[in-house]
């Protein structure tokens, strides 16, 4: 149970500790108030009454400030943001890390001055967290204080993992072959939360921040892009023993109700030296996992949404294929052997569970789960880094010194509310919404406690110092009108009489729409007849007349032809006849001329006789 009050303004003044310091800066030389200020006059009065008032003047105030104020009020921390504190398991135990006996503060004092810069860090100091994690305690318990009411009470939530490198982030979200992480866990919590009503096939999605109803031929390519990236994933063999795991842990039960269906999409991003990258990106065919193109994608912001443009998400089915998309993502993040952690984290990952509820009423309610694992905070001068891993550590520290600003920002009171600098990088662009309180913060810091780690160390606890002032409105859930019929199964549990009428309703209304539809359809054809036969008729004339206009032509040509053939026939054979009648004249005229001659010598002959 938490034991804070972020009320008083003066609280903040009396810190001495906000911002993790750069310890080569000499201090004597900042600016100081002009008015001097007794550190602990702010905390006096709400203890007066508190016999050990004396016993506190030697402290950093943090704790003593904030956890006898809100004592009274813990609904109020319920507002901000939860920040969790998980030691991690170390061989020896050192003494400069103590939990409270009340079990949700961490004492630190360090004597070493090896291992601290500047006298404050030498001070005994007090952090108060929602819940500390001692070493012992299991990914079981973490993840049922974390993580799992949100899911239960289907809250949209941002758990992020903060802390050192080597402090055991990705291990808490992921956890290994055996002890499964948040992450997993939260999976499996969705998918037996709302195993009765899994929509199998990908119908809404979610598009730069809005949900959109897909098309056939788009549900189609969704599956294909599903297929073709499972394909790609390692196999998962322990996931049956982990699924067992889990259920052995757990008795996450199914939500009541059947009058809506859920569809689960996840995304996978990483940010790398400032450069936006899918991790769960699809290759061009024929590529393999290790030749795929990185293409840095773009964070657009508009109407107050801020998404990555371009970013994959994949529709998935079951708890055990989200994982195996966890996996190969997590297999092409940017990761690298440092001085403390043999497989370091050099980007900020994070992936992101999208569960649609399509309600009956037509109304879609997106919950989203975003996991983030920080890439460790490191001490570049002490772990002695140098070339890429020196650019990325600078990288990565800068983008949490920016979300460190966010958050003091957000956390001071509303009358003295800055503007949140979101912009300044990448990470805390993507973390506007919970920065800003509308989805759920939780915040887990992981600590490696021992003394070599001490002075990192204290820049995390600050940091977290930071979130835990942070102080949240209600967040809303995020709702969406999406209309579809499809998505509810009738034989799924008992059906309400008045689900039934309103089927029957429906029914009646789409068998009008078929009857109107039908009647205009055979009006159109007929009239579309109508006006084919005329159009036919016409072209038809049409032909007609040409060819009778052709065929008359030829006719008449032909004739003329005849006739002067015939009339050059007659002519020829006249003129034929002419000369044979001029011919047979003029052998009647000799003919005649020699009678006449015959005559004559007949006389003479006679004469003679
Ligand atoms: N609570 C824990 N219980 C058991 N082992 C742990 C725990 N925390 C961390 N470890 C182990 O410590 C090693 C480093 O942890 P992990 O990789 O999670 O660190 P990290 O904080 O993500 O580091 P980095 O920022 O460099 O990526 C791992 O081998 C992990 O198994």
């Amino acid at each position: 149970m938490d034991n804070h009050k972020p009320h008083e303004e003066k609280k903040r003044e009396v810190r001495s500790f906000l911002m993790a310091r750069e310890p080569s800066v000499d201090r004597r030389f900042r600016p100081r108030p002009e008015k001097q200020q007794r550190l602990f006059d702010g905390i006096r009065e709400s203890e007066e009454s508190d016999s050990t008032e004396n016993e506190l003047t030697d402290t950093e105030s943090e704790y003593e400030a904030s956890s006898t104020a809100t004592a009274d009020n813990p609904s109020d921390v319920e507002s901000g943001p939860q920040v969790f504190l998980r030691l991690r398991p170390v061989k020896m135990s050192c003494k400069g890390y103590l939990i409270s006996d009340c079990g949700n503060v961490l004492v630190t004092m360090n004597a070493n001055t090896e291992n601290t810069s500047n006298n404050v860090n030498r001070m005994e100091k007090h952090f108060s967290f929602t819940t500390i994690f001692d070493s012992e305690v299991g990914q079981r318990d973490v993840y049922d204080t974390c993580v799992g009411p949100r899911i239960t009470d289907e809250e949209c939530a941002t758990i992020m993992t903060y802390g050192t490198s080597g402090s055991g982030k990705t291990y808490t979200l992921l956890g290994d072959d055996v002890r499964a992480g948040i992450i997993p866990r939260a999976l499996e919590h969705i998918f037996s939360m709302y195993s009765a009503n899994i929509y199998h096939e990908p119908k809404l999605k979610v598009i730069n921040e809005c949900v959109v109803f897909l098309e056939d031929d788009a549900t189609i390519i969704e599956q294909q892009i599903r297929i073709r990236l499972l394909e790609m994933c390692p196999e998962y063999a322990h996931h049956d023993r982990i699924k067992q795991v889990i259920r052995g842990d757990h008795s996450f039960k199914p939500l009541e109700g059947n009058d809506y269906s859920v569809m689960i999409w996840v995304s996978f991003v990483e940010i790398y030296n400032e450069l936006v990258y899918d991790l769960l990106a699809l290759p061009p065919r024929k590529a393999k996992l290790g030749n795929v193109q990185r293409t840095n994608l773009k964070i657009v912001g508009s109407n107050g949404k801020v998404f990555v443009k371009g970013l994959n998400r994949v529709f998935v089915k079951s708890a055990e294929e989200a994982l195996k998309l966890l996996q190969l993502g997590q297999q092409r993040s940017t990761c690298a052997s440092t001085a403390v952690n043999a497989k370091s984290s050099r980007s900020h990952c994070i992936f992101t569970i999208d569960v649609l509820k399509y309600h009956r009423s037509g109304m879609t309610t997106q919950n989203t789960y975003k996991f983030c694992d920080l890439a460790g905070s490191e001490r570049v001068d002490k772990t002695g880094t140098i070339g890429s891993r020196l650019r990325e550590a600078q990288n990565i520290n800068t983008s949490l010194m920016v979300l460190g600003r966010c958050l003091d920002a957000a956390a001071m009171p509303s009358n003295k509310k800055k503007n949140i600098p979101y912009r300044d990088s990448k990470l805390t662009m993507l973390l506007q919404a919970s920065l800003l309180g509308k989805e759920r913060l939780a915040m887990i810091v992981t600590v490696t406690p021992l003394d070599q780690f001490y002075e990192e160390n204290l820049n995390v606890l600050n940091f977290a110092s930071i979130a835990k002032d942070i102080v949240f409105k209600q967040p809303k859930q995020k709702f969406h009108s999406t209309r579809y019929s499809g998505f509810i199964d009738p034989s799924v549990g008992v059906i309400s009489s008045e689900y039934i009428k309103t089927l029957e309703q429906e029914n009646l209304k789409l068998r009008l729409e078929v009857e109107r539809l039908k009647y205009e359809t055979t009006l159109k054809l007929q009239l579309q007849e109508e006006k084919l036969r005329k159009e036919l008729y016409n072209t038809h004339q049409e032909i007609l007349a040409s060819s009778l206009k052709v065929v008359k032509d030829q006719s008449e040509r032909k004739l003329a032809n005849v006739r002067r053939e015939h009339e050059a026939m007659i002519a020829h054979i006249k003129r034929t006849h002419a000369e044979k009648i001029e011919d047979l004249q003029d052998e009647i005229n000799e003919l005649r001329d020699a009678n006449s001659d015959v005559e004559i010598i007949d006389d003479d002959d006679e004469d003679d006789d």
